[in-house]
């Protein structure tokens, strides 16, 4: 569970560092802040995605299911700032679908912790495949690091793209096709 206390106790130790006067009116309640947002933007570890991905509906006619431009805020892990974009999302359903939240949920509950963009991708694939018994997932992530444009390599508006498939998807080359062509129809 999270440590409201030591959060607090973190943020000040930091303002200090920083050479800032924890003291000061503007900053007094700056660590209770900082301790409710961090609850917040890491709140996905406390979330289990089999949970959202429980309730499904039966469609046994059902092809290909997209979702395309889901905004997602998380933070790398190596210097905890944020990584944000849009995730678009297809699977195979065997016989029951997901309720069309759940593919957004299963997104936050893996975004809203310490990330790698890769692994972020992975992990909501696998989600899917396991906990729908889906035929075949794929999941592609557009996002922009803060840590490449505010600090270090200084390049702002540059696009990672992630793109991770299972099952049929690492099979047939045509259903990859048939997503790319969903994704861009605008
Ligand atoms: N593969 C991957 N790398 C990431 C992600 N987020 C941040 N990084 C990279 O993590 C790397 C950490 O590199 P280090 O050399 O240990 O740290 P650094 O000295 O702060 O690196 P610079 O960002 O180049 O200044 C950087 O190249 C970041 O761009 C991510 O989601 N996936
Ligand atoms: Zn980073």
């Amino acid at each position: 569970m999270f440590d409201q206390e030591k959060i607090q106790q973190a943020t000040r130790l930091l303002l200090e560092a920083i050479g800032e006067d924890p003291q000061r009116e503007g900053l007094l309640d700056t660590p209770a802040r900082v301790a409710r947002m961090y609850e917040e933007i890491c709140g996905g570890m406390q979330q289990d995605a089999a949970e959202h991905l429980s309730t499904t509906f039966e469609a046994s006619e059902a092809g290909m299911v997209v979702e395309r431009d889901i905004p997602f805020y998380s933070l790398c892990e190596h210097h905890l700032l944020p990584f944000f974009g849009r995730a678009h999302i297809a699977y195979l359903p065997s016989g029951r679908v997901a309720g069309l939240s759940k593919l957004a949920r299963t997104v936050e509950v893996f975004a809203r912790r310490l990330q790698l963009q890769e692994r972020l991708s992975a992990q909501v694939a696998d989600a899917l495949m396991e906990h729908l018994g889906a035929k075949g997932v794929i999941v592609m992530m557009e996002a922009e690091h803060m840590c490449m444009s505010m600090r270090g390599v200084c390049k702002p508006g540059t696009q990672t793209v992630t793109l991770v498939k299972r099952g049929a998807f690492e099979q047939d080359p045509a259903l990859v096709d048939e997503f790319f062509r969903m994704v861009g129809q605008r």
